[in-house]
């Protein structure tokens, strides 16, 4: 399920402004999607070209399948404690910073490495801004308590979908195992609140929304970077 409307070029200016910066020494959050896939390839450029020394720590399989191939060295997400920064795409970002990930299901992992972040930041094209959210959030559910999470996001007034495949016939299957349930909710006018409740849901292992975790948006304009900062 990926809802991107921008252009390569503008994701581009975001990824590679948001690597810029990567100094170092730095443990470095790798997120996943098209967009910050961009910082990742700019980020194997200068460990190539200028011989910068970083470790990435990848959010997903996809994310730790380029890198690899790019030349950044790595490290796994079990044998970090923080992160100096980390750069990782979104499917919506609201004025506030609020974003709703998971488009390409990455956000468990997502979530983890980004709120180990001293410095987290969003990357994004035009497309991907909005005063309010109200996209669809993904939710990872392990697969038995499907049933039961998908009662319960409709108490909450949302309307799950379970996630399916593209190129196979049932369901996604993420990087854990688990499921997805793409919730329709509306207009979220009060996130933190909601992310409360998808939080304290049994078999719900973890939901896309991302609440005050963002320092920072760089959002890839047709001639530059819009840098948007918290506060
Ligand atoms: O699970 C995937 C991630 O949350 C992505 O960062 C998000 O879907 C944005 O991806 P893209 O930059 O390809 O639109």
């Amino acid at each position: 399920m990926k809802t991107t409307g921008g252009t390569d070029d503008q994701k581009r200016r975001a990824g590679e402004r948001a690597a810029d910066l990567v100094t170092d020494g730095a443990t470095v959050g790798l997120g996943t999607g098209s967009t910050a896939a961009f910082a990742v390839r700019a980020i194997a450029r200068a460990v190539e070209e200028d011989g910068l020394d970083v470790r990435g720590v990848p959010t997903s399989f996809a994310t730790r399948e380029l890198a690899r191939e790019e030349g950044i060295p790595l490290a796994s997400l079990d044998e970090v404690e923080t992160v100096d920064v980390a750069i990782d795409g979104a499917d919506q970002v609201d004025d506030a910073l609020n974003a709703i990930k998971g488009g390409g299901a990455a956000h468990a992992r997502e979530k983890i490495v980004d709120a180990a972040a001293e410095r987290f930041v969003v990357v994004a094209d035009p497309s991907k801004t909005a005063a309010t959210l109200d996209r669809a959030v993904p939710v990872e559910v392990l697969p038995d308590a499907r049933t039961t999470v998908a009662a319960r996001l409709r108490e909450l007034g949302g309307d799950p979908t379970l996630r399916s495949a593209e190129r196979k016939d049932g369901p996604v299957v993420t990087d854990n195992g688990n499921l997805v349930l793409d919730c329709e909710f509306g207009a979220i006018d009060d996130p933190a609140s909601l992310a409360a409740d998808l939080s304290a849901t049994p078999g719900c292992v973890e939901h896309g929304l991302f609440v005050g975790m963002a320092d920072e948006v760089y959002v890839g304009t047709d001639d530059g970077v819009e840098v948007r900062t918290r506060g």
